[in-house]
């Protein structure tokens, strides 16, 4: 695509030198990653000073460079005539306002939804994707389990855990409106809003969740990851907010402006949709939905009352969409959830291993109250400290279990550049008595899988928690290779065998 800079009304820039036109056809803010008639966006991070690779771009075959320092852009800008340099202020926000530009503005051609919140934004983009689809809006998802479109998951080289870099980000989106989606649903995590990635975007919707304490190894106050999480509502059209998170809720009730639909798990509360009754049955959950003065009995193939919050902020989000209740309510017995969110697999010998990515306390304390209410014989749960996560976190996960599973293991998920038995050491100090018999400790999640599933008899539940992203474990800036449903059907394998009567035995 020629791309004439001098023309670009959308991106905010100080000055242009060189040829103010280029012939592009890649972005990219890593050197590393550029090739033949690239854009580069130099940016100043936390390590590195991107305008130092600006020449190992060029080299690689970059065209045009953003920067904001007038110290390197201008002095590169002689030595490199035939190359264009464009001096902005803020190079983050060129590259969200240049990259939805490139992809022809592909955001606004389809519906955008955001989901924002501590806890649940990857299960709720799960269930709005599933849900917008059922309902005949085909939709595609954006976060830590991956891209998907409606109808398939793609592949990308992903530069993020959960919310993509601007630049990718628009290039998704021009992916599923080529790919016929009507609409994409994506998690916006504080990190992102605070680094720019959807600057630019207007959101039909966004989606608040809740918030509790997370993110402090990077934001330093809770404040400051508030204020970057209400921030995706100054850029939403509409709003779906719940009114039981007092703290986000409460605000955003107050403040939001657009249309909203507020959302609770209290049926006596002033909320526009409300869930009571809620009881756990063998396939799901069944419960009753206030709405509009009607209560209606709804079914879904979903575990726990914070699924059914995460439920009620769907149909919020379909309302707002221009769907009906009933047409809603009659979809919602075919929602799917993401993988590793209470994804069950059944063992031999009636055992149920339950996967589910809880790594917050509040996340936790939920899930085991919600594994509680099913039937089995022991409860064997696996907590992990995360060695790339807030440290001061991982005591309160041991403080948070102590006492609620027969058996406890401890073990580490991406270690980072930390040595795990530190990481161990960590969690350790938030239990009242660590050296109690029935808390183990492992220096690998993989070790910690084998563990738990060791300890787990006939019809136990063998919960494992935390998780694993991208189907790898970070190790010394390394992406080690990891499936916890492989070390577990492997496990199954080799343990379970038919004897001569066809009895399944458990070694
Ligand atoms: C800790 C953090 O916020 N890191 C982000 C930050 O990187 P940084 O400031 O450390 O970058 P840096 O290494 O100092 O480099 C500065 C610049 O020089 C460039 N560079 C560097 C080296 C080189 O050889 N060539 C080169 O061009 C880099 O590409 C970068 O643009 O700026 C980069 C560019 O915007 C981000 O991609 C990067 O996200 C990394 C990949 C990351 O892991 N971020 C995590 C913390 C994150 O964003 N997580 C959230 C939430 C996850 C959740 O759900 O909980 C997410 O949305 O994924
Ligand atoms: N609404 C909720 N309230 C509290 N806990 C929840 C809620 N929804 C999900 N959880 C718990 O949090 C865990 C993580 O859920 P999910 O992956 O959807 O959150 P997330 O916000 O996407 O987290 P991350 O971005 O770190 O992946 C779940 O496995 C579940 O235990």
């Amino acid at each position: 695509m020629i791309i004439q800079f001098d023309q670009l009304t959308n991106v905010p820039m100080k000055n242009i030198y060189g040829p103010k036109s280029q012939h592009v056809s890649h972005l990219c803010f890593h050197s590393k990653r550029a090739k033949e008639s690239s854009v580069f966006f130099s940016m100043k991070g936390k390590e590195k000073d991107g305008h130092h690779y600006i020449e190992e771009a060029i080299e690689r075959g970059a065209v045009a460079v953003f920067g904001s320092n007038p110290d390197n852009i201008i002095p590169f800008a002689e030595k490199y005539p035939a190359c264009t340099f464009l001096l902005v202020d803020d190079v983050r926000r060129a590259m969200a306002c240049f990259s939805k530009f490139y992809y022809q503005n592909s955001d606004e051609k389809i519906r955008t939804i955001g989901v924002t919140g501590t806890n649940g934004k990857t299960t709720v983009a799960a269930y709005v994707k599933s849900l917008l689809t059922l309902l005949g809006l085909p939709t595609g998802s954006i976060g830590t389990t991956g891209i998907e479109s409606s109808r398939k998951k793609l592949v990308y080289k992903k530069s993020t855990p959960t919310t993509p870099e601007s630049l990718d980000l628009h290039h998704i989106f021009n992916d599923f409106y080529k790919l016929e989606d009507g609409a994409a649903v994506m998690e916006v995590s504080s990190i992102a809003i605070d680094q720019q990635r959807v600057d630019g975007i207007r959101f039909d919707t966004a989606i608040h969740t809740n918030i509790s304490e997370e993110h402090l190894e990077y934001h330093g106050t809770f404040e400051h990851y508030l204020e970057c999480k209400l921030k995706l509502f100054d850029q939403a059209e509409t709003a779906v907010i719940n009114l039981d998170d007092s703290v986000m809720g409460e605000e955003l009730n107050r403040t939001f402006k657009g249309s909203k639909v507020t959302y609770s798990l209290s049926p006596d509360s002033p909320a526009d949709i409300k869930a009571g009754n809620i009881e756990t049955t063998a396939s799901g959950t069944a419960f009753d939905l206030y709405v509009g003065g009607a209560v209606l009995k709804v079914t879904v193939p979903v575990f726990g009352d914070y699924n059914v919050a995460n439920i009620l902020s769907a149909i919020g989000t379909a309302m707002l969409q221009g769907y009906k209740i009933e047409e809603i309510v009659s979809a919602l017995p075919e929602v799917k959830g993401p993988e590793g969110r209470f994804e069950i697999i059944e063992g031999p010998d009636r055992q149920r291993v339950i996967l589910d990515y809880a790594h917050t306390p509040v996340a936790l304390a939920k899930l085991v109250k919600e594994v509680k209410k099913l039937e089995y014989d022991r409860l064997i749960v696996m907590i992990a400290g995360i060695g790339i996560r807030d440290f001061n976190k991982m005591p309160k996960m041991a403080e948070t279990i102590e006492g609620k599973a027969d058996e406890i293991v401890v073990t580490v998920d991406h270690p980072g550049y930390n040595e795990p038995v530190e990481i161990i050491d960590q969690v350790m100090t938030g239990f009242d008595t660590p050296e109690a018999p029935n808390i183990h400790t492992t220096l690998t999640r993989k070790e910690g899988i084998l563990q738990s599933l060791k300890l787990g008899g006939p019809t136990d539940i063998i919960l494992l928690t935390s998780g694993c992203i991208n189907g790898a474990q970070l190790v010394k800036g390394e992406e080690v290779p990891h499936s916890d449903r492989e070390i577990i059907e492997n496990f199954f394998r080799l343990t379970s065998y038919k004897d001569s009567s066809g009895q399944s035995c458990v070694s």
